[in-house]
């Protein structure tokens, strides 16, 4: 109540409310609340938030000098143990967050995404091919929300390639087996979304007693469906996941804090891929120019593959080689992210420090404090490193020549954190390849497979829900109707 602002120290705003702060601008509109206060106080600024005091770095050309202090990392895993505990009842060990960034290397990335890559077509074969019933010969027109559709299909496949698929052994044949994964994760789908929709305010502690119900209920329902004991009937589980049980069993985790675990990656792999494959369609679909682009590149690498897609005839076989030769559908995916993705990034303050920032100035942070990016209003939303940052560009990330683009600049400067919606340095997403993969995987299916269009062209796209700012991925506020059919 009494603190007051120190020589050196950024621009200290309490707010009226005593301790509360802005919590409650911040909750209801963390975008908007963060543009006000940038335009009041400039490119850093202390701001009371429910009894904590943020320091909100403003200025991407001044990003590293967060993202790579090393004083930090210990102080973001105490913030993210307590949140975990708080949202998913999960209490860590020592060095499981070490053993998640070296086990997600070696099963998300390099050698290991061989493997998922193979599984995720697989299970979104099982799941998009069946579903509209190409295989039986029909193709009529189907219609769904395309916020569902993508959400539904992307959900169901990753899961499936991460915590395996019914064992085909016990389901009696392989189709059986095919046809439990398309029931049971269909129902599984449905329960995610229902906690889903309560995790902002799970998150910030606000949910009514009759949601806190629900909350604990959905909860206890993933933990039981997600157990070690009934992991142990899948097939095809994945070295991510097996490796995640196999450490805590071997450091002697209860089995019950085990299954809590299960639930923490489920919502860590699930929660934003499929909000994600829904922005990328859309604004692909609202663009005719870069929907006919990046059709042309896919229809290329498809048949550089020397496949054929035909009625009757194998399923494509989309090699992770393949997945690697898309640099315009690399570039709509950077830019669907850049305008939908939208993490808060928030290390705790081990000890007073000085943050030093691009230009020269330096400030002191006390210790206890918090520190804050969010780099979607700082950076990605930046009028002067992305010209017209509203507007979907797919080759916005493109040079002239078909390579990445990598060169964005502010006062003349080059911004290295030009998009950030994997967050950045030691707590970087570590599903980052296996998300963009999922992503192509999809829209490669979509495109190969099937006639798709918004059912009214004319409808704008819906606008972002503005409550779940700092989550991620964000979702729209209503979703945009689409019809399907397929085209074999
Ligand atoms: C479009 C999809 C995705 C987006 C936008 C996304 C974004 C993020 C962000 C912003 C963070 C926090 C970074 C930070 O605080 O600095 C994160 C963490 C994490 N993500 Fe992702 N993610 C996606 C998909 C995935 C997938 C598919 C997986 C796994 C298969 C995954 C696994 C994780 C894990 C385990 C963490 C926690 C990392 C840690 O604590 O060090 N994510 N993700």
């Amino acid at each position: 109540m009494f603190r007051r602002r120190r020589p050196n120290e950024p621009p200290l705003d309490k707010g009226v409310i005593p301790w509360l702060g802005y919590a409650l601008d911040f909750r209801d509109n963390s975008a908007q609340f963060l543009q006000k206060m940038q335009k009041k106080h400039g490119d850093i600024f202390t701001a009371q938030i429910g009894g904590y005091y943020f320091t909100f770095l403003m200025d991407p050309l001044s990003f590293g000098s967060v993202v790579k202090e090393a004083r930090f990392k210990m102080g973001f895993e105490e913030f993210a143990h307590e949140l975990v505990a708080r949202v998913f009842g999960y209490h860590n060990i020592s060095g499981d967050h070490k053993h998640l960034q070296t086990s997600s290397t070696k099963y998300l990335m390099g050698d290991g995404l061989l493997v998922m890559t193979q599984a995720m077509m697989e299970n979104l074969q099982n799941l998009m091919l069946y579903s509209v019933g190409s295989r039986q010969g029909t193709n009529i027109w189907q219609q769904d929300g395309l916020f569902h559709f993508s959400y539904n299909i992307v959900f169901r496949a990753g899961y499936l390639s991460l915590f395996g698929n019914e064992s085909a052994k016990q389901a009696g044949s392989t189709e059986k087996a095919k046809e439990m994964d398309r029931l049971h994760s269909e129902e599984l789908f449905n329960e995610f979304r229902k906690y889903d929709r309560l995790f902002p305010r799970l998150a910030y502690a606000v949910l009514p007693p009759k949601d806190k119900l629900e909350a604990e209920r959905l909860k206890r329902h993933f933990w039981n469906k997600l157990s070690v004991k009934n992991c142990k009937n899948k097939d095809n589980i994945s070295g991510w996941i097996s490796d995640q049980q196999k450490f805590r069993d071997e450091n002697g985790m209860p089995e019950h804090m085990q299954d809590r675990f299960m639930f923490v990656l489920l919502w860590a792999s699930q929660g934003n891929t499929g909000p994600s494959s829904f922005w990328l369609l859309v604004y692909l679909m609202k663009d005719p120019e870069a929907m006919m682009a990046v059709k042309e590149e896919i229809d290329n690498v498809i048949k550089s593959s020397g496949q054929v897609v035909k009625p009757g005839g194998p399923l494509l076989n989309l090699t992770r080689d393949m997945l690697l030769k898309t640099p315009v559908l690399d570039s709509a995916v950077e830019e669907s992210l850049r305008l939908t993705a939208a993490p808060v990034l928030i290390r705790a303050v081990p000890e007073d420090m000085n943050l030093k920032m691009a230009d020269g100035r330096s400030y002191a942070i006390r210790k206890g404090d918090r520190v804050a990016l969010f780099p979607y209003v700082a950076v990605q939303m930046d009028p002067e490193v992305h010209h017209e940052p509203h507007v979907f560009k797919y080759n916005r990330f493109l040079n002239a020549d078909g390579t990445k683009k990598v060169d964005f600049y502010k006062n003349g400067k080059r911004v290295k954190y030009f998009s950030m919606p994997w967050g950045a340095g030691s707590t970087i997403c570590p599903g980052r390849f296996f998300a963009v993969n999922e992503l192509k995987q999809f829209v490669f299916l979509m495109f190969t497979y099937f006639e798709f269009e918004l059912l009214n062209p004319e409808e704008e796209i819906p606008p972002i829900d503005e409550t779940r700012w700092g989550f991620g991925s964000m979702q729209p506020t209503h979703d945009i109707t689409f019809r399907y059919r397929p085209r074999l």
